[in-house]
């Protein structure tokens, strides 16, 4: 039996819009195995029982890519992150199936080849790229089309505080609301807060992460989706901490470097969201693994 775990990624984290994305200590497992059916899938919502189920299309696609025949498979999954709640669930099943079916075949692919196929089938690379590699990404695609990617080792001093509301925003949704333009003052803007938050986020540097995190280019239109978003910040605010959108949302992240103050963060945002799942995370620093049983 093939097992994958993949962490949980959150992308954007504010001017990274569709470039950075971060690791967190959050996972699901996907295992592949022979079956004498085309196709099972266990684990997952009746809905996404079939063919089009974003693991096996990446299982598919792998395969093909390798020329090797798709052969049966049982593939069971174990998620405990939350479908469109911005914590990358398709690139945790996109990463899944592309790994399965390349251990399948004894690995010919390395990680950057199988980041341009999930960047291919997630459209942009900021969740796929920490989702294989783990800590902090940021990632483009280039002029052949192939996606460079760097990471940085994120502070340990920094805790990141999910707040996982219980409703879920649409990616395609949350995209379509964004304006086509925007002006060469604010991509200067965006360019140098995103330089500076990256080298902030390794230093745990809270006065540069709290002044360079905040954009202009998605999250305020997004913030519009989220009916708790002034609340959440404001909990986060009255700690000192500071706080993005992850992903396209729901869920709303803290960042603080005090301990006392996470644990407020988490106590305040528990008793005022009560239906919430509030997660006290660390970056995950391997990004996907593959075992063999
Ligand atoms: N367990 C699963 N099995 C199959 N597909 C899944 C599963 N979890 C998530 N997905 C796919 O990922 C999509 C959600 O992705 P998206 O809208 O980008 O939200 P998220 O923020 O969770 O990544 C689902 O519509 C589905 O296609
Ligand atoms: N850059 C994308 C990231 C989407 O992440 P997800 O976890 O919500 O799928 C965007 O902001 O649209």
């Amino acid at each position: 039996m093939i097992r994958i775990k993949v962490p949980a990624t959150s992308a954007n984290i504010g001017v990274g819009f569709d470039c950075m994305g971060l690791a967190v200590s959050l996972y699901s497992t996907i295992t592949f195995e022979p079956s004498s059916d085309k196709l099972e899938i266990v684990g997952c919502p009746d809905e996404f029982k079939n063919e089009d189920n974003l693991v096996y299309q990446a299982f598919v696609k792998c395969c093909n890519f390798l020329n090797e025949p798709v052969p049966n498979v049982k593939i069971t999954i174990d998620n405990t992150i939350p479908v469109a709640r911005g914590l990358g669930s398709s690139a945790i099943c996109i990463v899944a199936g592309l790994k399965g079916a390349n251990t399948w075949f004894n690995g010919p692919l390395a990680n950057d080849e199988i980041l341009d196929l999930a960047t291919q089938m997630e459209g942009h690379p900021d969740n796929v790229s920490p989702a294989i590699y783990g800590n902090l990404g940021v990632s483009f695609v280039d002029e052949d089309q192939n996606v460079q990617t760097v990471h940085f080792n994120v502070s340990p001093d920094l805790h990141f505080i999910a707040m996982i509301p219980n409703y879920k925003v649409s990616t395609e949704e949350a995209r379509s609301i964004l304006p086509n333009e925007m002006s060469y003052s604010d991509a200067i803007y965006q360019m140098s807060h995103l330089g500076a938050l990256a080298k902030a986020l390794e230093l745990g540097d809270m006065k540069v992460i709290h002044s360079a995190i905040k954009d202009k280019m998605h999250e305020p239109y997004r913030a519009t989706l989220i009916p708790d978003y002034k609340q959440a910040k404001e909990i986060c605010k009255n700690s000192n901490g500071t706080m993005y959108i992850s992903g396209s949302g729901s869920t709303m992240m803290a960042i603080t470097a005090d301990g006392m103050a996470a644990d407020k963060i988490i106590s305040d945002a528990t008793k005022a969201f009560p239906d919430w799942e509030i997660h006290h995370l660390s970056v995950d620093k391997k990004g996907a693994t593959s075992e063999v049983d």
